[in-house]
């Protein structure tokens, strides 16, 4: 008897991010990853369009994703610390795409404690993690950026280029850091606006390991973000987060060329 496409797609799955796990963590078996637990997005107060899944992949998946990228071999020789590909991302890649259109369909949202949320927040656009504009292009991304960070390392304060679409995601393996979203002033070219006052607000984020982040609209155009893991930056609930190889993937979409 031929195998179903159901079939086929639970071992595709399986071979990418492990059979359903006995292991901690809430995120989805991957073998039948429709009737699993349902992933959780927390919005994050004050910053529109900015989404984490915390227990987006489980400690097996983790550790599949981690070998998956070892084995392209990008940082094998220790002399590079960022890998990117566009157009045909590697298979895991795909996978791991389907993983963040399943977790945005089947995930429940829930806002800050300290946020009520109100009968109309229950229709507005801002329930979803990502506009379904986004959330349903062909392909969702297109390009992926694989960074690997030594203790010490981070990343400067940026908005990511304009010739990426909107809609990015980050997933985080390894050490645990704190990324700093830093509200754009203006004149700083990225808001438009020109001689308004607007305050340089800083908000925290933990990207804990398995963690998914993903920022469209204000947080992806109108909020940088930085993670610096210098002695002294890495602070969560007043303690500093002790810090070890971090290594992320970042999946975005590449704007149409003019032509
Ligand atoms: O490594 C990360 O978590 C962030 C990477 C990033 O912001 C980028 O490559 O634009
Ligand atoms: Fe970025």
């Amino acid at each position: 008897m031929e195998e179903d496409d159901t079939e086929i797609q639970r071992r595709v799955l399986e071979e990418a991010f492990g059979e359903s796990s006995d292991d901690e963590g809430p995120a989805r078996s991957a073998a039948d990853p429709f009737l699993s637990k349902k992933p959780i997005w927390e919005s994050v107060n004050g910053i529109k369009g900015l989404w984490l899944c915390r227990g987006f992949l489980s400690i097996k998946q983790q550790s599949l994703l981690l070998s998956a990228i070892e084995r392209e071999g990008w940082f094998s020789d220790g002399s590079h610390n960022q890998a990117m590909r566009f157009g045909d991302l590697p298979e895991w890649a795909t996978e791991l795409t389907r993983f963040v259109r399943e977790a945005v369909c089947s995930g429940e949202v829930s806002f800050e404690a300290s946020r009520e949320s109100t009968f109309e927040d229950q229709y507005a656009e801002e329930t979803c993690p990502l506009p379904l504009d986004l959330l349903w292009r062909e392909p969702l991304f297109d390009q992926l950026i694989s960074n690997v960070y030594e203790p010490g390392e981070g990343i400067c304060a940026h908005v990511d280029l304009m010739r990426f679409e909107d809609g990015i995601a980050i997933v985080s393996l390894e050490s645990a850091c704190v990324m700093h979203f830093i509200q754009c002033e203006a004149g700083d070219g990225h808001t438009g606006l020109q001689g308004e006052e607007t305050s340089s607000t800083r908000i925290p984020i933990l990207l804990s390991p398995g963690s998914l982040i993903l920022m469209s609209g204000e947080a992806r155009y109108l909020w940088k973000h930085e993670i610096n893991r210098r002695p002294g930056h890495q602070l969560w609930e007043g303690k500093e987060i002790g810090q070890q190889r971090r290594t992320s993937v970042t999946l975005r979409k590449l704007c149409k060329s003019p032509s």
